[in-house]
């Protein structure tokens, strides 16, 4: 329940708040958490919803408000968010926000009609009773994500939350509902969407890159899902006009037997994602940082003028200033950024990497700055051994490039400084010696690997 900008109105009548001062509250559960106890998934954030209330008594029975004018409390022991029922209505054209009532006489139908989806609109009373005014849990049931009401297109971010949960249920058998993604494309067409905050919009993107994976106790989410919806009702063109170019451009048959660059991008952000599931949540960020790489690694392809198809020479340089532009304008963390760039300029070195004399290896390595940062060198090659695998009939293929080039750094890496300290080099030359080594060091493993090229 985040919304940019929210304009309140207090209770508009005093005297009856002042009336039902001694009603006693209801409070609910709603939304994601009565969903995904339905769903049996585990519930992460519990939201409650209080009917009946005015800010004064909830003040009184000691819950601190939370935002300065948003009627949104924490619970005085549990700290659970508590917010009172509203209604919701935009106002004027394009992006104005919100004009919210809030007191006591909203009822809980009325609240739950200005919600998103119809799983998300039903609530939980006190005894485990389910309140479902607009066929939730049939919705559920069917597997179903349909919106409860025309307020669904008062709040452009939904396209992307449809979205977002179109991924995260895929795995149980959820579609859209015809009319709501009808709905998604008037909201695209109308322009809305460019009115959402970068923040905004990059947040729902991390959490769906973040979800893919079968390293929680429940069904995982498939990210590559929540890029497909967008791009089918017009969203993508809006928010990602470079990665919407990609669908309908075509690449060699023999390489990439899927031929739409967009499918393949799809492919390779599902298989990065199976490279990645298994890592530990300490390392989310970086799982995601190869989830976006894998996004970001073709995108030069959308620039390939049409004479040249279906060959894409150059991409990997044209490429580079899209991933910069998508990624100031969606204030993408700058450690994405980084591996992004570093997939996109190299992806294709690394799948030839059988092919390259050392020499060229170790000024990739250098560029790739595997000397002071051999982690992010993993991550690379994971994206591109993703993108190697994300096609057609490819999915099963080894990437031997991965074993190479890693034995290649990790030898590399072994020669430090110290020993030509102590040999009296200083600077200059010192580096010029560490080099030499590390050459000969890239040469040795290059023989010693030779036996795993599949060529
Ligand atoms: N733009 C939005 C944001 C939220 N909601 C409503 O507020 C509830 C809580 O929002 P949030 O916590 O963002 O989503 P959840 O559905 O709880 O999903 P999650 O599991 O991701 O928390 C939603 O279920 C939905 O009823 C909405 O209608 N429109
Ligand atoms: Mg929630």
């Amino acid at each position: 329940m985040h919304f940019g900008r929210t304009l309140f109105t207090d209770t508009p009548d005093k005297n009856q708040s002042n009336s039902l001062a001694n009603t006693e509250l209801t409070t609910y559960l709603v939304g994601g958490a009565v969903r995904d106890k339905l769903l049996n998934r585990p519930v992460k954030d519990k939201d409650y919803l209080v009917v009946g209330a005015t800010v004064e008594q909830m003040l009184a029975l000691g819950y601190q408000q939370v935002g300065k004018d948003f009627p949104v409390f924490l619970h005085p022991k549990t700290k659970a968010e508590y917010a009172l029922a509203r209604t919701e209505r935009k106002q004027g054209q394009g992006y104005t926000g919100f004009s919210c009532y809030f007191a006591p006489d909203v009822t809980i139908e009325e609240d739950l009609k200005r919600r998103d989806l119809t799983v998300n609109a039903m609530a939980m009373d006190t005894n485990g009773e389910i309140i479902d005014p607009y066929n939730g849990q049939q919705d559920l049931n069917d597997r179903v994500l349909r919106h409860v009401s025309d307020a669904f297109i008062e709040d452009p971010l939904r396209v992307l939350r449809v979205a977002r949960f179109a991924a995260r249920y895929h795995q149980y058998g959820f579609t859209i509902a015809e009319e709501t993604v009808n709905l998604m494309r008037e909201i695209s067409a109308s322009g809305e969407l460019k009115s959402l905050t970068p923040e905004r919009v990059w947040q729902e993107m991390q959490l769906s890159l973040a979800d893919g994976g079968t390293n929680s106790n429940n069904i995982a989410g498939s990210p590559e899902v929540f890029f497909q919806v967008l791009q089918q009702c017009g969203a993508l063109a809006e928010l990602w006009p470079e990665l919407d170019a990609l669908w309908g451009i075509p690449n060699p048959a023999l390489w990439h037997p899927e031929i739409c660059s967009g499918i393949h991008t799809m492919m390779v952000l599902q298989q990065a994602v199976l490279l990645t599931q298994t890592m530990p949540v300490e390392k989310t960020d970086q799982k995601i940082a190869i989830r976006f790489a894998a996004l970001c690694h073709d995108l030069g392809k959308g620039l390939t003028p049409s004479p040249e198809l279906p060959s894409h020479k150059g991409h990997e340089k044209t490429g580079l200033p899209l991933v910069e532009k998508i990624c100031k304008q969606l204030k993408v963390p700058s450690n994405y950024k980084q591996l992004a760039l570093k997939v996109c300029e190299f992806h294709l070195h690394c799948h030839k990497a059988f092919e390259l004399k050392a020499s060229t290896l170790l000024k990739i390595f250098d560029k790739l700055d595997v000397w002071r940062k051999p982690d992010e060198f993993e991550y690379f090659l994971m994206a591109c051994k993703a993108d190697f695998l994300g096609r057609l009939g490819f999915e099963n293929r080894p990437y031997p490039q991965e074993e190479y080039l890693q034995s290649a750094v990790n030898a590399a890496r072994a020669v430090t400084a110290k020993a030509f300290v102590e040999q009296g080099l200083q600077g200059a030359a010192i580096k010029e010696a560490m080099a030499k080594v590390r050459l000969n060091e890239i040469a040795n493993i290059k023989a010693a690997c030779a036996h795993l090229n599949p060529a």
